[in-house]
């Protein structure tokens, strides 16, 4: 069954609003585990608008379900990845000043650099992924650079959903048999929510992981964490 890793970027960004440690990244990743995450994600950032370093590093020695680090392979997200050894990394390649993730990686133009960067991700026993949109084009070339699983860049369907379900999905559906065919582990995630979760999983049910951070921690501000966690959980289970 696909997994459910929270992404707590946003706990971080509350945090920062006002200087102090009040939401407490750390606990709120312990709590979210209690309540059923199957997986923990940050994403930080060069400019650590939500997530800092130093909250990876704190939670590496707490987090108990799958610790997966999201981000563009600068040298300091390289260094975070050799110190921490999580369990998963996601790399991304999202240039500094961008306002959240927007592409998946042209895994043509960059598949030396990305085979370089997972070849030493692998070194420290971490389980690597990169961020991909649903074009064919890419996904041989994904395999090529030696990646355990991709990532599926999913805002493209979450935007098309509410007029068009069936046609947000189709270009899911088609290059997660590709990914199946490669032997490359599938992934998903961007703007995944309580409306359009459970149709993505019932057309493409052997995704490994969904990564959900901002509708889920926004859905908690009115159902409550453990209450929104077991929602979340529930669209993942199969009829
Ligand atoms: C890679 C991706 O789509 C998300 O994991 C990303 O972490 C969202 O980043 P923000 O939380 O900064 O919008
Ligand atoms: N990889 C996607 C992720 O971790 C969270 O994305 P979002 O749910 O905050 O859009």
């Amino acid at each position: 069954m696909t997994k459910l890793s929270v992404n707590i970027n946003k706990i971080a960004t509350l945090r920062n609003a006002r200087g102090g440690n009040n939401p407490d990244v750390t606990q709120v990743a312990l709590d979210a585990e209690r309540f059923g995450a199957e997986g923990i994600t940050v994403h930080p950032r060069p400019d650590e608008r939500h997530i800092r370093y130093d909250d990876v590093m704190k939670l590496k020695e707490v987090v108990t379900t799958e610790f997966n680090i999201e981000g563009y392979p600068d040298e300091r997200f390289m260094e975070i990845i050799r110190i921490v050894k999580p369990a998963q990394a996601t790399l991304v390649p999202d240039p500094p000043n961008v306002l959240t993730s927007n592409s998946g990686w042209d895994t043509i133009a960059h598949q030396d650099r990305l085979k370089d960067i997972i070849a030493e991700l692998h070194e420290y026993g971490t389980r690597t992924s990169i961020f991909i949109n649903p074009e064919v084009k890419y996904f041989e070339p994904a395999k090529l650079t030696g990646t355990d699983r991709v990532e599926l860049y999913t805002e493209p369907y979450a935007v098309l959903f509410p007029n068009d379900k069936e046609q947000a999905v189709a270009p899911y559906i088609e290059v997660a048999k590709l990914a199946q065919d490669l032997g490359l582990g599938l992934n998903a995630g961007h703007d995944l929510d309580l409306d359009n979760l459970k149709f993505l999983i019932q057309r493409i049910p052997h995704i490994d992981e969904v990564s959900i951070g901002h509708a889920l921690i926004c859905d908690a501000l009115y159902y409550g964490l453990e209450n929104t966690i077991q929602m979340y959980r529930r669209q993942l289970e199969m009829d």
